[in-house]
């Protein structure tokens, strides 16, 4: 049995994505959360000619509790989404406390479970899920993931459009580095499986790399004060997540780029700190993954000097905001214990 959950599930990025999950036919069963309309969306969903069983919950009568209950992998979208101006790092005031109650949830509940955080800004959203977990006590980090998977599937699509020809976006692959925001955002295209042509200009490389880190302002703009990417971050996450469940059926060799803690491979991380010049709780590499989740921590091997240079602005700005996550959580016990002295 296996059972999917999504927390989040009525948004622009859940429905969508549990749509593509109730298609998935690893996933036996879907659990549906959001604080509207997931009956609705649940109902809507099981009519769908596929086995999933699906299910919608909300907050009432231990909603979540409910939803999580024998939970093999939990993904989260839940969150507000940026308007026009806003950076990432300004949904953090709202999402990291949505995102700290969800992961309790997760700890108490479904501890075992693959974790994926979509919620922005997942360079600090995830450090928020990791420490929630070690409160509890069951923080594995095999087994936590951010979501960056976006940035590939862009990398993807735009590499296909500079060589003309989209039918290759499937085909392409590009590593992508870092974390999930603006210059953290570093796509190796040196290691491209479709090498750019050659007479590819020095300025056409920087246009590229500028519109994978910013891909997301793209969207923000064109959708006007409307949100943010909905549908091809729910085809990102749907990809994600039916890689993690293939791996954990068996399947051998699947490579992905993730943000993911370094303590879930500690000689992968050793090499990739020997690289960054320093160490990073987290980092989004390639990551190989096995039926418990991360197996090993890629380094980011031979890169140009302009994407060492990309990789060295990238490190600041990452360790500003997992600090920022990490300390969320840190004064979240403070003011909780102000409250309620330990006796
Ligand atoms: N990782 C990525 O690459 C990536 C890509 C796109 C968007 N995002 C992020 O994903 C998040 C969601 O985006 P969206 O466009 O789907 O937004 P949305 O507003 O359309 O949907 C968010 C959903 O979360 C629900 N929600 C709010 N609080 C909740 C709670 N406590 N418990 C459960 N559900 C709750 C809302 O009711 C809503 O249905 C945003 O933070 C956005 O920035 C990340
Ligand atoms: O840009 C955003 O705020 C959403 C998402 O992170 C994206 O990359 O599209």
């Amino acid at each position: 049995m296996v059972k999917a959950v999504v927390l989040g599930a009525a948004g622009g990025i859940g429905q969508p994505l549990a749509l593509l999950l109730k298609a998935n036919p690893l996933v036996t069963e879907l659990g549906l959360f959001d604080i509207v309309n997931t009956p609705g969306v649940a109902a809507d969903l099981s009519h769908i000619s596929t086995p999933a069983k699906v299910e919608g919950y909300l907050p009432p009568d231990d909603g979540l509790k409910k939803v999580l209950a024998g939970a093999s992998i939990v993904v989260i979208p839940a969150g507000v989404p940026r308007k026009p101006g806003m950076t990432r790092d300004d949904l953090f005031k709202i999402n990291a406390g949505i995102v700290k109650d969800l992961a309790t949830g997760i700890a108490t509940t479904c501890p075992k479970a693959f974790v994926l955080v979509i919620s922005n800004p997942v360079n600090s959203t995830v450090p928020i899920v990791a420490e929630v977990f070690k409160q509890h006590g069951v923080f594995d980090p095999k087994r936590l993931f951010g979501v960056t998977t976006l940035d590939v599937v862009r990398a993807s699509t735009f590499v296909a459009e500079v060589l003309g020809d989209l039918s290759l976006s499937k085909e392409v692959v590009v590593p992508v580095v870092g974390g999930h925001s603006g210059v953290t955002i570093v796509p190796l295209l040196s290691q491209s499986s479709h090498p750019l042509p050659s007479s590819f200009a020095k300025e056409s490389l920087d246009t590229l790399v500028n519109r994978i880190q910013f891909g997301g302002d793209e969207v923000v703009k064109a959708k006007n004060g409307a949100g943010s990417a909905t549908l091809s971050m729910a085809y990102a996450g749907a990809e994600f997540a039916s890689k993690i469940l293939r791996a954990v059926k068996g399947e051998k060799g699947i490579v992905v780029p993730s943000y993911v803690s370094v303590a879930a491979d500690a000689e992968g991380s050793a090499a990739l700190t020997k690289e960054l010049g320093q160490e990073l709780a987290f980092f989004s590499s390639n990551v190989e993954l096995g039926t418990e989740g991360v197996v090993k921590i890629h380094p980011l091997g031979k890169i140009t000097e302009a994407e060492q240079t990309l990789v060295k602005a990238a490190i600041p700005e990452l360790a500003k905001n997992i600090e920022t996550g990490i300390n969320f959580v840190a004064e979240a016990i403070k003011a909780a214990e102000a409250k309620e002295p330990r006796l």
